[in-house]
């Protein structure tokens, strides 16, 4: 039977049909609420629907926003609602709508990446994704972990409260440490507005979400979200406090927030899924090991314009190199690119000079944001230093990305 399915752009009436593919995919009711909150972040000029004779069979989209990367904040196509219905799985669909996403970007001339979180690790390298920065979730026993005192005289004080009335204060501290900080995106209004959102179905039994700011003279210094589990079983109270996200300007502000977090009364555990690789809670705790950290994939980066993006980010130390990249689906990207730079500038051209290391755009994007070790992709047999002109120090960055949102 030949294959009638077409590639088109979403239309107006496409938004429940997307969101019903979504709901079957991923395995989980998605409601009035959460489609509500979806919609005030949806693209639709970005969506792009597989259309078998008028069903939606397969979706892809990307949201417009900014990505910190090394030394620089830059434009980048944030992927996601992915999805094939399980009657067209493994039938090309992903790979056709993957393909023409990558077109459409490169073509537009304005993302010089493109950026996601994957369900499942084997799907994007054979488009172009590397994972490029990870993540911990942290499984705190609380009470086994002593954090140190606070400052006798605490310049600051915390404040709870409605994460929708603290969210200019959020924002404020967001944005003043968001440029210094790889891997976090933009937040535009409605961006805060889908952070915040807390339809009752994804909370699991916990309570509704609380946010709690760290309020010095000068202003707010950080806050946290979280939720809280209650369960007791024979020995009493045991619940779970659930943090979603802490952001702290100082290590005072940072210590107040996790001694709030850590001590809340008749909770015996606090976990965080998107807790930094470096995460200073392993070095301010007494027993690191308590807070029972375990290490997962996070963003994975497409490049997709390789002198673009490779002249727009900065690096640790100054850098003269000769990459080779290969690029299967873009081939604008396959070819030799001298790479001049350091921690204030850079620039990328098309060079014939001999090359000094030989990779994938796959292994670019992972090595893209500093987080992944070009060393490590080399001893992997990935990557290929050709000659001894290593790269690896100056494509690191004294921060690792510390992604904090699964959009
Ligand atoms: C950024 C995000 O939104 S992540 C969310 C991704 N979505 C999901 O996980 C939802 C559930 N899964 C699905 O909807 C589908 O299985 C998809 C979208 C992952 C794949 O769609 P398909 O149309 O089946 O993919 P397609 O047929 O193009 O497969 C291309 C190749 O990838 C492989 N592949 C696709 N999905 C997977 C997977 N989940 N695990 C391993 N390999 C996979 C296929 O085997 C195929 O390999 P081959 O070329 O060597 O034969």
């Amino acid at each position: 039977m030949k294959d009638e399915i077409q590639l088109r752009p979403a239309a107006g009436d496409d938004f429940a049909p997307i969101f019903q593919l979504l709901s079957t995919v991923f395995h989980e009711e998605i409601d009035g609420e959460l489609r509500d909150l979806e919609g005030v972040v949806y693209e639709r000029d970005r969506s792009l629907v597989a259309d078998d004779a008028g069903l939606v069979a397969g979706h892809v989209q990307a949201f417009s926003r900014d990505l910190t990367v090394p030394g620089a904040v830059i434009p980048a196509a944030h992927v996601s609602g992915v999805g094939v219905l399980p009657t067209h799985r493994r039938r090309g669909l992903l790979t056709r709508m993957m393909h023409r996403q990558l077109r459409e970007i490169a073509d537009a001339g304005r993302e010089p990446v493109a950026i996601l979180w994957a369900s499942e690790t084997s799907i994007y390298p054979r488009f172009g994704y590397g994972p490029a920065a990870s993540r911990l979730h942290l499984n705190i026993m609380n009470r086994e972990v002593r954090l140190p005192a606070p400052p006798p005289e605490p310049t600051g004080r915390l404040r709870m409260g409605d994460p929708g009335d603290l969210h200019a204060e959020m924002a404020a501290v967001y944005e003043r440490l968001r440029p210094d900080r790889v891997g976090w995106s933009s937040r535009d209004d409605n961006w805060w507005k889908w952070v915040l959102g807390d339809p009752k179905d994804h909370r699991d039994g916990a309570t509704k979400r609380y946010a709690v700011v760290h309020e010095s003279p000068g202003g707010p210094t950080g806050y946290a979200l979280w939720r809280v589990k209650d369960d007791w079983n024979s020995h009493g109270p045991s619940a779970e406090v659930q943090v979603r996200e802490v952001v702290a300007a100082d290590p005072e502000t940072y210590l107040a927030l996790w001694r709030f977090l850590l001590g809340i009364d008749l909770t015996r555990s606090v976990t965080m899924r998107l807790a930094a690789v470096q995460e200073p809670l392993l070095y301010l705790a007494d027993e690191p090991r308590r807070l029972g950290a375990t290490y997962g994939d996070g963003l994975w980066v497409r490049v997709i314009d390789v002198p673009a993006a490779l002249a727009a980010r900065r690096y640790a130390t100054d850098v003269d190199v000769v990459l080779e990249v290969t690029d299967p689906i873009l081939a604008g990207n396959t070819g030799r690119w001298r790479l001049t730079g350091g921690p204030d500038k850079a620039t990328c051209t098309a060079t014939t000079d001999p090359a000094d290391v030989a990779l994938s755009v796959t292994d670019l994007g992972a090595v893209y944001l500093g987080g992944t070790a070009l060393s490590a992709l080399v001893a992997a047999g990935r990557a290929r230093l050709l000659t001894g002109n290593d790269p690896t120090v100056a494509l690191g960055w004294n921060r690792l990305p510390s992604p904090t949102e699964v959009f």
